[in-house]
């Protein structure tokens, strides 16, 4: 490779594309596509990946600079994982470094270290030499020192340095550096028996902690960390060192693993027989496996049907063809309990990968991945890119859940992805849900077109699982019609049922589940006199009361405010918090129920590391009588004791200005309900609505996914909605308004043009539109952090290239929106319509 095509780590549109580099001789060996090096751009030092090799430059080659250094041994990109982020730069329209670095872990996001070293010439002058007599011989004899932390360890010496950059007597060098290193521990290594015991005859006795130490390592001789052999033997480390000075002992730092799971045991666990209905289900993908086609499934499967037995048997599969496989689940869902059951199968061979983890842990459990050492990836979202070279199987559990389309840039859908990847890699694909997403569903079953990219439209082979295993029942779910239960005085938060349902649980010691939807319904602040309401002053947002701390706080940026005492507005005293919160139903569980034990799951008690296993752990262990929570409640349990359900406020979320309110609805209730009932003891579903009537709510009572997912197809295809048209959405930021609106404006009149060139028919009247354009208007969040936000949106038929037509009009607009500061972000296939 004489020629490296390098793309550079700047996040714009203007650098985005591939820059020529020479390959110095001494890096030849090193560089290959997908390698990581630090490169000189216009003054700086990057870092950059490497796309691949070019015979001849685009540039007169003289003016060609080269590589500064290769940044890792082995690239940490491979060539299909390249071939990925090109892809995923076109599909969702982002500069190609952010869908690379997007698969990078976060310990191998390069920074920019500066290095200062006196310049051959430097002519100090007399003064110099004597004030800074200490500083300069350190520089003159220890080569380069970092600036940052020269600074950080003297800032008074910072006038001087700068001086002398500027005279030219210091010289500046640019090096790219990792965040993070490898882990390592200084480790203690004996001698021989024989040589030990030599030793420890010729150590005088006054040296008693270093004699105590020689006489542990002869009971103990395997290498030990320091730290763990100064606490084990009773000594300091200061002995230890005093031994390695004399050569008894070595001492050396040896890498380390950080394992968050060393510390758990997992019981070997052995692959259940599959029941019938499993056994039809698992054939097909077993079969795509043995092939080594690239095939997608659809499983569908009620809740507790088996699915995870099967994904487990399917890896098995997998692995006995010295292949390896991935498992997305959603963040939330990938509790101990679930890494366990792959732990618990595979053992040393599962890495895990989940945003708990720091990043040191994620960069180890990574490079188990890229070395070969762990062939099984279980994780969030961002698992679809770990670093397989054999990739046999993706499963996708949850196929539904939001969280697989990422809010930021890259906005990539992680389903989507592992499609992509099946495909370069002839692997399996499985997308498993109790309550597919409309647009796998439709396409699975050929009621809408297929899903994921234009030109390579996926249409899954569906695989029902209709039955729980062990002719286990699905529970009874009853609607309780809250406005009823008003009319006959009941103005608790619990209906009668309810109440009822739930003394009968305390009675018998069995479990219960409680779920606030809280979509949608903050405990905001309002003044019953006057109406008003308590907003953020830079977003625009409702502030949401917290009781703990007595104030008002902004989710979205982190302002906060005491609890006022009257209103600001018209001074009157009644004004207070409405909306139910997790805290509330709390406390009024208490009240209710005296003696009664919760557990309350919500963002504000699941911050600290760890809080959520601990929480779900007590709830296991039968320490407590509710688990109370928000959406972190619906998914993944599997608690033999839950035999009840209970959701209050089922309609939270129902009037979000969301086109998929009600399949999130639907959703969300039939996986909460999906919890109870799971083992021996049968189960019981209550949900208390304001909206019984409601087909998201209605459905749920007799499990009728069918029927629910079938008149909301059809409400979609009347509306050109996804999964039969598809949207593109533009949101622009800036400070003033004015600006806003005439960026928005041009957006939208370009690509009306673009559709009209294309013979497309766009215009708002015709009922047959292939392609819409609405806006600009201000976005659902009309203020962000003290700038406006403006929203157009593309509506488009699937077999038009609107985002073609995007991203052309993004790069004529890029010019004016740097030169003005303008924030462009554009959503392929958005998600969140909020
Ligand atoms: N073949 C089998 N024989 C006996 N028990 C089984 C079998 N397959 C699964 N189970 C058990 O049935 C229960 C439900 O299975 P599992 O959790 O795999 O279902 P699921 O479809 O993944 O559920 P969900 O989507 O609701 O999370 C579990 O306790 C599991 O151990
Ligand atoms: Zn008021
Ligand atoms: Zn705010």
């Amino acid at each position: 490779m004489r020629i490296a095509r390098v793309i550079v780590d700047v996040p714009s549109r203007e650098t985005d594309r591939p820059f020529d580099y020479l390959v110095p001789e001494r890096l030849a060996e090193w560089v290959e596509t997908g390698s990581r090096v630090a490169v000189p751009f216009g003054g700086r030092t990057l870092q950059g990946i490497v796309l691949g090799s070019a015979e001849e430059a685009e540039v007169d080659r003289s003016r060609l600079k080269p590589i500064a250094d290769v940044l890792d041994a082995v690239p940490p990109l491979s060539e299909e994982l390249v071939e990925i982020g090109r892809w995923m730069s076109r599909r969702w329209l982002c500069p190609l470094t952010v869908s690379l670095q997007a698969m990078l872990p976060a310990a191998l996001k390069g920074k920019t270290e500066k290095y200062i070293s006196p310049a051959p010439d430097a002519a100090w002058t007399v003064l110099e030499r004597s004030v800074y007599a200490d500083f300069l011989h350190a520089l003159e004899s220890g080569g380069p020192l970092k600036l940052s932390q020269l600074l950080q360890q003297h800032p008074e010496r910072a006038d001087a340095v700068k001086q002398w950059l500027k005279q030219g007597k210091l010289e500046e060098r640019q090096k790219v550096e990792d965040r993070l290193s490898v882990k390592t521990v200084l480790t203690v290594f004996a001698p021989p028996e024989a040589a030990l015991r030599d030793a420890l005859a010729a150590i005088p006795a006054r040296a008693a902690k270093q004699r105590e130490l020689l006489a542990y390592l002869l009971e103990h001789p395997e290498p030990i960390a320091q730290a763990a052999l100064a606490e084990a033997a009773g000594t300091t480390t200061a002995a230890i060192r005093a031994l390695a000075d004399k050569g008894i002992l070595e001492v050396k730092a040896v890498t380390a693993e950080r394992d968050p799971y060393a510390d758990r045991h997992f019981a070997p666990s052995a692959p259940l027989p599959l029941t019938p209905a499993q056994r039809e289900a698992f054939a097909p993908i077993a079969e795509a496996v043995e092939r080594r086609a690239h095939e997608t499934f659809l499983l569908h499967g009620v809740t507790g049907s088996g699915k995870t037995e099967i994904y487990l048997q399917a890896i098995d599969r997998a692995l006995s063809q010295g292949r390896e496989a991935i498992v997305l689940v959603p963040e939330i869902a990938l509790t101990p309990q679930m890494v366990e059951r792959f732990k618990s199968r595979f053992g040393a061979r599962v890495a895990v990968l989940h945003s708990r983890l720091s990043n040191g842990e994620r960069y180890d459990e990574w490079r188990k991945i890229r070395e070969g050492r762990a062939q099984v990836a279980v994780g969030a979202r961002s698992a679809v890119f770990a670093p397989f070279a054999r990739l046999g199987l993706l499963i996708i559990d949850e196929e539904h859940e939001t969280t697989y389309k990422q809010e930021e840039s890259p906005k990539y859908h992680a389903r989507d992805v592992a499609v992509m990847r099946g495909r370069l890699n002839g692997a399996a694909v499985v997308l498993g849900s109790a309550t597919p997403s409309l647009e796998t569903y439709g396409a699975a079953i050929g009621a809408s077109p297929g899903f994921g990219d234009r030109d390579e439209a996926v249409r899954p082979v569906y695989i029902p699982l209709p039955e729980r295993v062990a002719d286990r029942p699905l529970p009874r779910v009853s609607i309780i019609d809250m406005r009823e239960e008003l009319r006959l005085g009941n103005r608790a938060m619990f209906s009668r049922a309810l109440a009822d349902a739930l003394r009968t649980r305390l009675e018998r010691g069995e479990q219960t589940v409680l779920l606030l939807n809280r979509r949608g319904y903050a405990t905001f602040v309002m003044c019953r006199s006057c109406g008003f309401t308590a907003t953020c002053p830079h977003c625009d947002i409702a502030l949401t009361y917290h009781r703990g701390s007595q104030n008002l706080r902004c989710h979205y940026c982190g302002y906060a405010e005491r609890e006022p005492d009257k209103c600001p507005s018209c001074e009157s005293p009644h004004i207070r918090f409405f909306g139910t919160g997790t805290q509330k139903v709390e406390e009024a569980l208490a009240e209710t129920f005296p003696g009664i034990r919760v557990i309350r799951m919500d963002v504000d008690t699941t911050t600290e590391k760890g809080s959520h296993e601990r929480w779900l752990t007590e709830f296991r262990e039968r320490r407590a009588d509710v688990l109370l929570g928000t959406q972190m409640v619906a998914k993944g349990l599997d608690f033999p004791y839950v035999t009840l359900v209970g959701v209050l406020a089922a309609d939270a979320a129902l009037r979000l200005p969301d086109f998929r309110a009600a399949e999130r609805t639907f959703q969300l209730l039939t996986q909460v309900a999906g919890r109870a009932g799971r083992h021996e003891l049968p189960g019981e579903v209550i949900v208390q609505t304001y909206e019984p009537e409601h087909e998201s709510i209605a459905a749920v009572e007799h499990h009728d996914y069918r029927g629910f997912t079938g008149r909301e197809l059809g409400h979609r295809q009347a509306l050109g909605y996804p999964p039969y048209g598809r949207l593109l959405t533009l949101t622009l930021s800036h400070e003033q308004v004015p600006l806003l609106l005439s960026m928005g404006q041009t957006f939208a009149t370009r690509m009306r043009e673009r559709a009209a060139a294309a013979g497309v028919r766009g215009d708002d009247s015709s009922s047959d539109r292939a392609a819409e354009v609405l806006g600009p208007v201000p976005s659902p969040i009309p203020r962000l952090k003290d700038r406006y936000r403006f929203q157009c949106m593309v509506k488009y038929r699937g077999d038009v290239d609107a985002r073609a037509w995007a991203a052309e009009t993004l790069k004529e607009l890029a010019e004016t929106a740097k030169r003005h500061g303008v924030q462009m972000s554009v959503d392929v296939d958005p998600q969140m319509m909020l």
